[in-house]
């Protein structure tokens, strides 16, 4: 990073990537028929007809039928398919048609679902849409008006300004850069380095400004940009999250689970009863009767639901659907304080000489570099620091007429200081720098620091920011009396140094955030100046800034807090101004833990510290990540919500990224989950509707699992007794298609509020032992039944042994469901509790298909027959025994 006032682009030093070299930036301009001053908005009409829209790739939701494909990938699906083609390669066409219409069910419902939960979220992404800003003349002779412009309507030879934070909205060939770092993860992947931008270059789509600014023109939008060819678009590998561990991981066992099946069953059938391959659409059946196929469905439709509902309240978007059940998961949530639980709108309260007294002065060297940084560096607004201080400059009636910026350095992510290089003319003469007022304008400890008079044309350099980075840079500190020469001040000893921490971290404490003030006079030069040059400097002093909590964090930490959901705070500040904050949220802030200490600790011990700490003071990008993952190896979930570029790495690192409605665009496009109110408690009703999506899907789970393991068992229990299929492709697909469209009722079940109380996961482990236990219980019913179907048919001499057993088993199947439905919903007091309207009809619609399908005429079609009454009385006495056994089994399970 150098020194670097205003660097138009020289001719011949543009070096582009895209064999542009040679190309100066003016050429570039011209070619473009545009100029530094920017387009007129007619003739960016004209453009706009001309290329289209600007439309950002990520961004473009996905065609209906691209969906559909993208279901068909999916592995339940994928094992269908494939034992679909086998029954198929061995003509057994009954069952071959059942899975082709259960696949296209589950993939018509699925994108279906996606579709809709997007069109729900669109009108609320275009309230926290990305905007550019531009500079354009409204007409020919018009001077150019910046303004923000939705990054769709940029056109090629748009003259675009970037600021830190900001998306690069198009390819840009840069005209001007100061300080310019942008990270180009888009393009290269997550681990690229900040590269540096200078003017000439070509900027891409997609890449972000890290820090520093420039000016661009536009040289290719929409579908032809660099990033638009390079599609798909990929984010980079992602560790695996709470959704794949739980949701994924459980699919996956099943889908070993399934491949297993069909060759067991049929090395069974071959050893107990001399059968060869003629089983193997029995076998392919019993796999298929395990398949949860509805899971994708059910995953999707619980979670599209739920985030349409966070969208319909116009509150939160949830941009990566499993993002919402993370987010339920989540027990552990970093938070950033500037600008999330603070307003960043920070307020002058007061500025102090190193002895603590009120010294203006001190103030108004701080909003002179802050003006020559916001100059130099031609950024679109000032940070929110330097406009609090040049407003209290402002106010105080100063000004800074005179003094010239020579060069400005900003601070940026890692870098905690800022600082102005300006020329003074004639020195310091008393009014000289600053003011017109009767009084010197620089009274105090400043006069004091050059003298009262200073050679001609010398420069001064200001620099301020972060009392430890601002202090280890003096080597005097300015002590009020008059006259002390050139140098400024005395010099500094180890105890002034103590003493002047001690008195910064005091004002911390005190809830400010606080600014160290140094300058130093440098003899005048051309030369290049770089961060090294910001040594040897005099402390002027200290500014204090308030910044008042956001109206909502309070409450949003408490409900949080309430639902087990641990907060820490991750911040650039002090460790004084970070914890006094907590203390204000009512949160604990115990010891702070600096970045000095994350840097010396290992990852293990950092993971054990990270446990205990609350606030993390001092952070680095860097350490905010580090943080996060040392979270996340001791095995908590851990979500960061953050707004600002510091907080960039740490929202790629987390589980979820959540995003606040006024972060800055990268920080917007990082996030899986964006605030659209600058209501921070929506975050607790997003958590809350992400453990009710998960408990939707854990209920499915439960239900299907259960009931289909005790089928498959009394499924095979039968094949291997009775000489004909116990269950014919046609019954499969009927009772299936019932269950299936029955459970979708569960996404409207409220299980009590004491419900969600924790985190919620899904525990593959706890799944399967339950999936065992009610399994079982489920074949004891069902073999069960058999037996009362041996003895009724028996009694009744009832010739038609098939079909009324088919019919038997066809009923019992769909009433036990309907039970199971009701008894293992999501809460232990299911059987208490009265279901929903939907839930009651859906498992009404069972039992009435259930009885009356095998009577109707229906019911010879699908080869079933009428059964004699005694049959349904016996039927009932196995029914109320299951039943009893289900919700007493049920109050005892820990799932
Ligand atoms: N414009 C500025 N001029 C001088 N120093 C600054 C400026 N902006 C920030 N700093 C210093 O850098 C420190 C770190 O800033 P950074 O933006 O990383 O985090 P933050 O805004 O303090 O907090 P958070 O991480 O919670 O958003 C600030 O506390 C301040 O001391
Ligand atoms: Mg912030």
């Amino acid at each position: 990073m150098a020194w670097a006032p205003d660097r138009p682009a020289a001719p011949g030093r543009a070096t582009g990537r895209n064999g542009a070299t040679g190309t100066t930036a003016l050429e570039v301009l011209r070619a473009l028929e545009s100029g530094p001053r920017g387009l007129t908005e007619a003739e960016a009409d004209a453009r706009l007809a001309r290329h289209g829209e600007n439309a950002f790739p990520g961004r473009r939701p996905d065609p209906w039928p691209r969906r559909f494909a993208r279901s068909l990938r999916d592995p339940f699906t994928a094992v269908l398919l494939s034992l679909g083609l086998v029954s198929a390669a061995l003509a057994a066409w009954g069952t071959a048609c059942v899975i082709a219409v259960l696949v296209t069910v589950s993939c018509v419902l699925r994108a279906t679902g996606e579709h809709r939960a997007d069109r729900s979220a669109a009108a609320l992404r275009e309230l926290v849409a990305t905007t550019a800003t531009v500079r354009r003349r409204p007409a020919e002779p018009d001077a150019p008006v910046t303004r923000e412009l939705p990054v769709e309507q940029l056109v090629p030879g748009d003259v675009v300004l970037l600021a830190p934070g900001d998306l690069v909205p198009a390819d840009l060939r840069l005209l001007r850069t100061t300080s310019l770092t942008v990270h180009e993860a888009a393009l290269t992947g997550e681990s690229a380095p900040a590269a540096k931008g200078t003017a000439g270059d070509l900027c891409l789509q997609g890449s972000s400004v890290v820090s520093g600014s420039a000016t661009g023109v536009v040289v290719a939008t929409g579908a032809d940009t660099v990033l638009s060819g390079a599609l798909p678009q990929d984010r980079g590998p992602r560790l695996p999250g709470p959704f794949d561990r739980s949701v994924n991981g459980i699919a996956w066992t099943l889908v070993r689970f399934m491949l297993l099946t069909a060759p067991l069953v049929l090395v069974a059938s071959a050893l107990l009863r001399g059968r060869g391959l003629e089983t193997l659409p029995f076998a392919v059946a019993v796999a298929v009767g395990l398949t949860p196929e509805m899971l994708p469905v059910v995953v999707t439709t619980a979670l599209a639901r739920g985030a349409a509902l966070l969208a319909r309240g116009g509150e939160v978007i949830v941009r990566r659907l499993p993002a919402l059940h993370d987010l339920g998961a989540v027990d552990v949530l970093c938070v950033d304080k500037t600008g999330t639980l603070t307003q960043d709108r920070p307020v002058f309260d007061r500025a102090v000489d190193p002895e603590g007294r009120d010294d203006p002065a001190v103030l108004h060297w701080a909003a002179v570099a802050a003006l020559w940084a916001l100059h130099l560096a031609e950024l679109p607004a000032p940070d929110a620091l330097d406009e609090a201080l040049l407003d209290a400059d402002e106010e105080r009636g100063s000004g800074a007429d005179g003094v010239e910026g020579v060069a400005a350095l900003p601070c940026g992510p890692g870098r905690r200081i800022a600082s102005a290089l300006v020329r003074v003319p004639g020195g310091y003469a008393p009014g000289g720098c600053a003011t017109g007022g009767p009084e010197p304008a620089l009274p105090g400890n400043v006069r004091t620091l050059t003298g009262a008079r200073g050679p001609v044309g010398t420069y001064v350099l200001v620099v301020k920011g972060a009392a430890e980075d601002v202090l280890e840079r003096c080597t005097r500190v300015a002590d009020g009396a008059d006259g002390s020469g050139p140098a400024g001040g005395r010099p500094l000893g180890p105890e002034d140094r103590a003493r002047l921490a001690a008195r910064a971290d005091a004002l911390a404490e005190s809830g400010l955030r606080v600014l160290a003030v140094a300058v130093a006079e440098r003899p005048a030069s051309t030369g290049p100046y770089a961060p090294e040059d910001e040594r040897e400097l005099t402390l002027a002093g200290f500014v204090g800034l308030r910044d008042a909590l956001a109206p909502t964090a309070a409450e949003a930490l408490t409900v949080l807090a309430g639902r087990g959901v641990a907060v820490k705070v991750l911040t650039g500040d002090h460790p004084g101004t970070a914890a006094r904050a907590c203390r204000e949220l009512g949160l604990d802030p115990g010891e702070p833990l600096t970045a000095a200490r994350i840097d010396a600790a290992g990852d293990a011990e950092l993971a054990r510290l990270a446990a205990r700490t609350t606030v993390f003071a001092r952070c680095a990008p860097e350490h905010k990540a580090r943080v996060v993952h040392a979270l996340r190896a001791a095995g908590h979930t851990t979500g960061f919500l953050g707004d600002g570029v510091n907080d960039l790495a740490a929202l790629r690192a987390a589980d979820v990224g959540i995003c606040p409605r006024d972060g800055v665009p990268v920080a917007r496009e990082a996030a899986d989950v964006v605030l659209a109110s600058k209501d921070l408690t929506a975050l607790g009703r997003a958590v809350a509707t992400g453990r009710r999506s998960t408990g939707h899907i854990a209920a499915y789970l439960r239900i299907t699992l259960s009931s289909n393991l005790g089928n498959v068992i009394a499924m095979l229990t039968a094949g291997l007794l009775l000489p004909f299929l116990p269950m014919l492709p046609a019954q499969v697909l009927v009772q299936n298609l019932c269950f299936d469209a029955a459970q979708l009722s569960l996404a409207y079940d409220h299980p009590a509020a004491t419900v969600h109380e924790r985190p919620t996961v899904l525990r593959p482990r706890a799944l399967f032992r339950f999936m065992t236990a009610f399994g079982l219980l489920n074949a004891a019913a069902d073999l069960a039944t058999f037996g009362v179907l041996a003895l009724t048919l028996r009694s009744a001499g009832s010739t038609g042994g098939q079909a009324a057993f088919h019919a038997g088993w066809f009923t019992e199947n769909l009433l036990t469901q309907a039970l199971v439905m009701l008894l293992l919903r999501a809460g232990r007091d299911a059987a208490e509790r009265r279901a929903p309207l939907p839930v009651r009809l859906a498992t009404t619609g069972l039992a009435v298909v259930g009885l009356l399908l095998p009577l109707s005429p229906l019911g010879p079609a699908l080869g079933m027959t009428a059964l004699p009454p005694l049959y349904y009385g016996l039927m009932a006495v196995v029914l109320s025994l299951y039943g009893t056994a289900l919700a007493v089994a049920r109050k005892k399970a820990r799932t």
